[in-house]
């Protein structure tokens, strides 16, 4: 992707808020791996803010005070975080990728500050919360170390950074958690991708029901 244009959006053009839900938690929970498979299911549609951030021009200006805070393990400032997600998601929604009338948008790693979710609050209305809850974080640690061989990421390659990222998971997302308690499911992220890929339907496939019926 080339550099992100920053515009503004008119809300009630694009029939915002969005139904969405939400995958939820630490670093290497295994969110990202759940939102590719479910995004191959009908009526899903995954969007990560580290693959966006990930694919920004490094040459651009956003792209590179992104790398600068992913690199030392921390959050990008969430002005300019919410600002890359809505022009992205608007960009996949005028290539009609992403079709609002009919997929339930699966955020992973956003929102990742209060504030952030109180800037998200008229452009998603969030149904669920899937906490992938990891009760054993070593062993977390012990995956991003295999994944920073695989895939070459910048933030898994020092464990001082992977590390830090937990710090700042800890202090600035788990909050996020409360901000949404009304509507929060939990998914042991320890089973295989199988298990996981079946209690995260149970809680979506209603939700998808729901926001989108359909004569048969
Ligand atoms: N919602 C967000 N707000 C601020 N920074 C973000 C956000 N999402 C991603 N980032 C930045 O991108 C990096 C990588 O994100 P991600 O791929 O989601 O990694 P993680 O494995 O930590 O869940 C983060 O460490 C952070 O610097």
């Amino acid at each position: 992707m080339s550099s992100v244009e920053v515009k503004p959006v008119s809300k009630s053009k694009r029939g915002y808020p969005y139904p969405a839900a939400l995958i939820f938690g630490v670093p290497g929970a295994g969110k990202g791996t759940q939102g590719e498979i479910l995004t191959n299911v009908p009526g899903f549609f995954h969007l990560s803010s580290g693959v966006i951030f990930r694919k920004l021009d490094l040459k651009s200006e956003e792209g590179q005070i992104v790398r600068e805070y992913s690199a030392r393990g921390e959050l990008a400032p969430d002005d300019l975080t919410i600002r890359i997600f809505l022009n992205w998601l608007e960009a996949q929604r005028a290539a009609e990728r992403f079709r609002p009338r009919d997929q339930l948008l699966l955020l992973d790693g956003l929102p990742r500050t209060v504030q952030q979710c109180e800037m998200l609050k008229d452009y998603v209305d969030v149904k669920a919360l899937l906490h992938f809850d990891c009760k054993d974080e070593e062993a977390m640690i012990d995956r991003i170390r295999r994944r920073a061989v695989l895939e070459n990421r910048i933030d898994d390659a020092s464990e001082s950074v992977t590390r830090k990222r937990f710090e700042v998971y800890h202090r600035e997302t788990a909050p996020v958690l409360n901000y949404y308690k009304d509507v929060v499911k939990h998914v042991d992220c320890a089973g295989i991708h199988g298990e996981i890929l079946i209690e995260c339907l149970r809680h979506l496939v209603p939700i998808l029901k729901e926001s989108f019926p359909r004569e048969l």
